[in-house]
């Protein structure tokens, strides 16, 4: 396994990272009960993203799903990657540890490290804790993600869509 290191045009400590999809229901804006996570460069080559639990994401009375949780660490875990390697990634394995309940109101701090790279493969791993950076240790996540080309999307997504994604990123190298 390579070390992972960050492509040289990665998004510099400190800077918020788009969602990268507005449908997107992890990040996108346009989802109306979605989880609309933020991201933002950290030092050190981490990703923090931040997850505010709503009453539309609860599974027991008062507290987050544990599904849900696990695709706001799949978003968090997948945004770290994809943006750190500037590569398109998909989740191939992901893995999750609930260690305390989330309640509804609270805010989950994740973040990501990229932990090694061995050819297509991108090996993470986050921590989630409650309402700070420091806070209580509430999930913690691994995932596997593979790089992909823009044949994937094409192949298996819409089109039109991901034609419309590259026009407003163009700086991404997705355009069909
Ligand atoms: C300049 C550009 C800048 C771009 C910047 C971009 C910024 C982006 C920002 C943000 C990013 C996005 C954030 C999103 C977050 C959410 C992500 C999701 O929810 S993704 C949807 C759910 N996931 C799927 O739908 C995948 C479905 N699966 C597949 O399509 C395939 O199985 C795929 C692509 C994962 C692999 O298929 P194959 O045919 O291409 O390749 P094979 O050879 O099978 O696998 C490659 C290697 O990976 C291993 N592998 C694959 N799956 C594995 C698994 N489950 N467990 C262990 N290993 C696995 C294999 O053993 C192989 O390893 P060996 O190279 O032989 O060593």
């Amino acid at each position: 396994m390579e070390p992972p290191s960050p492509h040289p045009d990665a998004p510099a400590p400190g800077q918020p990272l788009d969602a990268h999809y507005s449908h997107c229901f992890g990040c996108g804006d346009e989802v109306e009960s979605g989880l609309r996570i933020r991201s933002t460069v950290g030092e050190h080559h981490v990703v923090v993203s931040t997850f505010t639990v709503t009453k539309d994401h609860q599974g027991a009375p008062g507290l987050a799903h544990g599904g849900l949780l696990t695709c706001a660490f799949d978003e968090a875990l997948g945004t770290a990657a994809g943006n750190l390697l500037r590569v398109p990634v998909v989740t191939a394995k992901l893995e999750t540890d609930f260690r305390r309940p989330v309640p509804v109101g609270s805010t989950l701090y994740i973040t990501t490290k990229l932990c090694g790279r061995a050819g297509r493969k991108v090996y993470t791993s986050a921590e989630g804790r409650l309402d700070a950076a420091d806070g209580p240790l509430a999930v913690e996540a691994r995932a596997l993600f593979v790089t992909v080309g823009v044949e994937h999307f094409l192949e298996h997504g819409d089109p039109e869509q991901l034609k419309e994604l590259g026009e407003r990123h163009s700086d991404w190298d997705v355009n069909p």
